[in-house]
């Protein structure tokens, strides 16, 4: 069976996108996404997406993580998702597409490289001693450093995502140095078992972490470096609720391409 494929990346985050919208593959299951994601002996990517039709929205997104399991939200892939729908022709300037955690609203840049992705309003944040946890549409655990950049995150990341509080379920684990005019993240995720370049829905909750740290209320913008690229994010907070939320950068094609 052949499959085509598209690669995608936002800010290095990585994905294999399939256009699920005509001739769906049929047999998908876990191992198969292992595979295709696999950096050795596959295409290689941190998680795959399908694109399927909907008809009450532009399209449905589908994502996998790259252990082969169902996702929860993933950000930068639903910026990728829409430069892709663009790419196909499915929308044009603006989408409402639907994804596992409900419907998302996306604007994309003229020449479909820049998305800006609406993304859930989040009213909890909780606190695991000096950490901030909270849901963006995956479940994150935000804690600040210093030095970040010489920061084991690997072992560290994997040492709270494996700890008995989170085993279970497994959570994404952020890092945050403020660095002034811009925070700095670093990120393990959850389903790559691995730090990844960049975290769309993990560099929203260090944005809404921080914002309540820092009792920052009103229109907050903030400038994030994560190790694949800048991100913004932009949302309203009255010192309860986020709203308005907008995580926003890049999303590129990288090749395309058919595997076996
Ligand atoms: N890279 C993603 C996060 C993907 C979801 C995550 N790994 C999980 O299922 O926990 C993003 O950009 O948000």
């Amino acid at each position: 069976m052949k499959i085509n494929f598209f690669k995608y990346q936002g800010a290095g985050n990585d994905f294999i996108l399939i256009d699920h919208t005509e001739s769906p593959i049929k047999n998908i299951d876990n191992e198969l996404v292992a595979n295709l994601c696999h950096r050795r002996f596959g295409i290689g990517a941190d998680g795959l997406m399908f694109l399927t039709a909907h008809d009450q929205y532009d399209f449905e997104m589908h994502y996998f993580n790259a252990d082969g399991n169902l996702g929860s939200m993933c950000g930068n892939g639903g910026r990728c998702i829409v430069a892709f729908a663009k790419h196909l022709g499915i929308i044009n300037k603006e989408t409402n597409f639907l994804a596992v955690d409900g419907p998302h609203y996306a604007r994309i840049s003229e020449n479909g490289e820049w998305v800006d992705l609406q993304m859930i309003d989040v009213a909890t944040i909780d606190r695991d001693k000096e950490a901030y946890v909270l849901n963006t549409g995956s479940p994150h655990y935000v804690a600040l450093k210093t030095d970040l950049k010489n920061l084991d995150v690997f072992q560290e990341g994997r040492s709270i995502r494996y700890n008995e509080t989170y085993k279970e379920k497994g959570i994404n684990v952020n890092f945050v140095e403020d660095k002034g005019d811009h925070l700095f993240v670093r990120t393990y995720e959850r389903g790559v078992e691995d730090e990844t370049y960049a975290c769309g829905t993990g560099v929203t909750a260090v944005a809404m972490a921080m914002a309540k740290h820092n009792e920052q209320t009103g229109h907050v913008k903030t400038d994030i470096k994560v190790l694949g690229g800048d991100i913004k994010i932009e949302f309203d907070y009255d010192g309860e609720t986020f709203s308005n939320v907008f995580l926003c950068g890049p999303a590129k094609l990288v090749f395309e391409g058919e595997v076996d």
